[in-house]
């Protein structure tokens, strides 16, 4: 299974063709990655807008209604005003009625303060609204995201990611906002306002209403534009975060190599870039506004002209004129927002068929329907005939097989590239192999839960990660039950509480971003304890020690054979004096186990791969890298 290409079509009910879904056994690069894609048919764009309607009304019926009700209040209070104006008018300056001097202006006043009321109440409301909107999508993406695979983040940079799904979240909730808001009432008052029309003149209303599908016509073409343009921003403004976060992130390195200037450079161009971006966008928004304002002037022009020859040629109530003009202009305000608006949801769609794009994405190791949970007796491993690789034609394991004994310890070594953090990426299945099979006490892994069978693996990876929190947090994340006692009991087999003692808050001492403020080697520390709190039957060690110096990899590494007894271990070593005492030794040479046995076996093969390496430095502390070397 594969990330499902199905965000083509972010619409409900879109499906993915058969052969699609065939060819994605294997991982292929251009379809893991994020790519902008839109609804191109209006038919798909109203699939989208159903589909958020769906999944966000229903939660929100009572404050919508409110909302509402806010904004059908407002639009009558807006075609009352241009309906009295025929009453001022004709009662005030054609008959000089004194009372309605004093009622008039009252009603006036009692309609203003009703629609600031309501216009407060739905602002409002909507705004809640939206900010829950925003805050369950984040939810939801972040739980999806973390069930995504290994290989989506590997494709997809991290920053890019966080900077685009910042930007998209808005898209729902302005959806959704518009939407409610268009109709609710900038398209009620505009009936509200066309009906006074209507009723006050018929005729006028007409050559009033000629201005309508010009502009409905300039608007639809423009909307098309923006389009393009506007997700070509969005990329554009994500790839200026992302490079900035990046900069920040990589800061030492960024100093250290000089590259100040040539990222700055970069990043202005980003910026030159989403600047061009951003003014074409408001060029082709903005354009909308003299074109509505001629047109709608042109109109209301006409409807003065023509009415005023009325009133003075055949004496026309000045009352009814001026209701109807006051109608005319009140009604220009919601059809130019209503112009707009096809405008503005073209932005709010594109973002929010961004989200939906992420949120469709399907793990490509989902657990099998009725997966068991995994339960370990002796947690003894086996590689059988395993082929795997990360692109189509490309096997990086081929046919590999070998079996990691219960309570062992099992060495993997060779050549940089050879596939020995690809085994260990296996085995807690974050890819699925493509021939053969890996069972833990015979099971195998594809038929069990991926957090069961994770459940039982305790990981320390190559480049140590530390996350935001403290000393004691970053180690309970190996077991969020373990008791201050079992951390303090993990940090001193690690070698780690002398250090965390010295910091200054001890266990509450907060690590900083990935553990800036820590060494390397008291981060490998930290990670290693973090594995050993988890308690688990299977420990996995990456190069777990790389980062040590000799006297803490010397301690380290006591704690780690501790650790190591009656668990059954894989550690890929990069160094012969860590694996000197390991239970098999297996050379990973091309994808393919080039020997195996116990250091002494491979020493003793005349003319073998290790033997040679482990000649060349008598020492055995050099890396394995050198083994390439002693490949010749
Ligand atoms: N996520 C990935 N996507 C694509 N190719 C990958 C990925 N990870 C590893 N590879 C490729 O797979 C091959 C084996 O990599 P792997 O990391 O397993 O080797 P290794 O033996 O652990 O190397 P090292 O000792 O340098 O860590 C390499 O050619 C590498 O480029």
């Amino acid at each position: 299974m594969g990330i499902s290409p199905r965000f083509n079509c972010p619409c409900e009910g879109a499906t993915q063709p058969n052969e699609q879904r065939r060819d994605e056994g294997v991982s292929q690069k251009k379809k893991k990655k994020l790519s902008i894609v839109l609804p191109e048919q209006r038919g798909l764009v109203i699939g989208l807008i159903r589909r958020i309607m769906r999944e966000n009304g229903h939660l929100f019926v009572r404050q919508y209604a409110i909302a509402i009700a806010c904004l059908v209040v407002g639009s009558g209070c807006t075609a009352f005003l241009a309906w009295i104006m025929r009453d001022v008018i004709d009662k005030i300056f054609v008959q000089q009625n004194r009372a309605a001097i004093f009622t008039l202006p009252a009603i006036v006043f009692v309609t203003f303060a009703i629609r600031g009321i309501t216009s407060y109440g739905q602002a409002v409301v909507l705004a809640r609204i939206g900010n829950n909107i925003v805050a369950r999508y984040q939810r939801r993406l972040f739980a999806h995201i973390t069930e995504l695979s290994v290989d989506f983040f590997a494709e997809n940079r991290s920053a890019h990611l966080a900077a685009r799904i910042n930007q998209n979240v808005s898209g729902i909730r302005d959806t959704l906002n518009l939407t409610v808001t268009s109709l609710a009432r900038d398209a009620l008052s505009l009936v509200f306002l066309i009906l006074v029309m209507i009723w006050q003149d018929p005729v006028l209303s007409g050559i009033a209403l000629l201005a309508g599908p010009p502009i409905v016509l300039m608007i639809g073409k423009l909307a098309r534009k923006l389009r393009a343009a506007t997700r070509q921003a969005i990329d554009i403004n994500a790839r200026v975060l992302a490079s900035m976060q990046e900069a920040a992130q990589g800061i030492t390195v960024v100093k250290a190599f000089t590259m100040e200037a040539p990222l700055r450079e970069r990043i202005e161009r980003l910026i030159l870039k989403a600047e061009e971006r951003s003014n074409k966008i408001a060029g082709i928004t903005e354009r909308t506004s003299p074109v509505t304002e001629m047109v709608a002037g042109l109109a209301i022009a006409g409807v003065i002209g023509y009415s005023g020859y009325r009133a003075v040629v055949y004496g026309y109530s000045p009352g009814s004129m001026f209701a109807f003009i006051t109608a005319l202009l009140l009604a220009y305000d919601p059809a130019r927002r209503l112009a707009k608006l096809q405008v503005q949801l073209e932005r709010a769609l594109v973002n929010a068929s961004m989200i939906y794009e992420i949120l469709d994405m399907e793990p490509r190791q989902p657990d099998a329907p009725g997966a068991k949970t995994l339960t370990t007796q002796r947690a003894e491993i086996a590689f059988n005939d395993v082929t795997f690789g990360y692109y189509s034609g490309e096997p990086v394991l081929r046919s590999l097989s070998f079996v990691a004994p219960a309570g062992k310890t099992t060495a993997l070594i060779g050549a940089s590239g050879g596939g020995k953090s690809t085994i260990v990426a296996l085995l807690q299945r974050f890819y699925d192999v493509q021939e053969g099979s890996i069972t833990v006490d015979g099971e195998d892994i594809r038929n069990v839960t991926k957090r069961s069978l994770r459940s039982k693996i305790a990981y320390v990876p190559q480049a140590p990660y530390l996350f935001e929190g403290t000393i004691r947090e970053n180690i309970r994340l190996g077991r969020p039950d373990a008791t201050d006692e079992e951390i303090e009991d993990a940090a001193r087999q690690a070698q780690a509480e002398e250090f965390i003692l010295a910091a200054p808050q001890g266990y509450d001492t907060p690590v900083g971003e990935n553990g800036m403020t820590l060494s390397g080697g008291q981060r490998q520390r930290l990670s290693i304890a973090r594995a050993l709190v988890r308690n688990a039957p299977i420990l996995l060690l990456d190069e777990a020690t790389s980062a040590l110096d000799t006297r803490s990899e010397t301690l380290v590494q006591a704690a780690l054979d501790a650790a190591m007894k009656n668990r059954t271990v894989i550690v890929v070593a990069h160094r012969l004096s860590t694996i000197t005492n390991a239970d098999q030794i297996l050379v990973i040479d091309g994808g393919q186990i080039a020997e195996r046995g116990t250091h002494q076996d491979l020493v003793d093969r005349d003319g073998g791969l290790y033997a040679r390496f482990y000649g060349l430095q008598a020492g055995g502390s050099r890396r394995s890298a050198d083994l390439a070397e002693a490949r010749g």
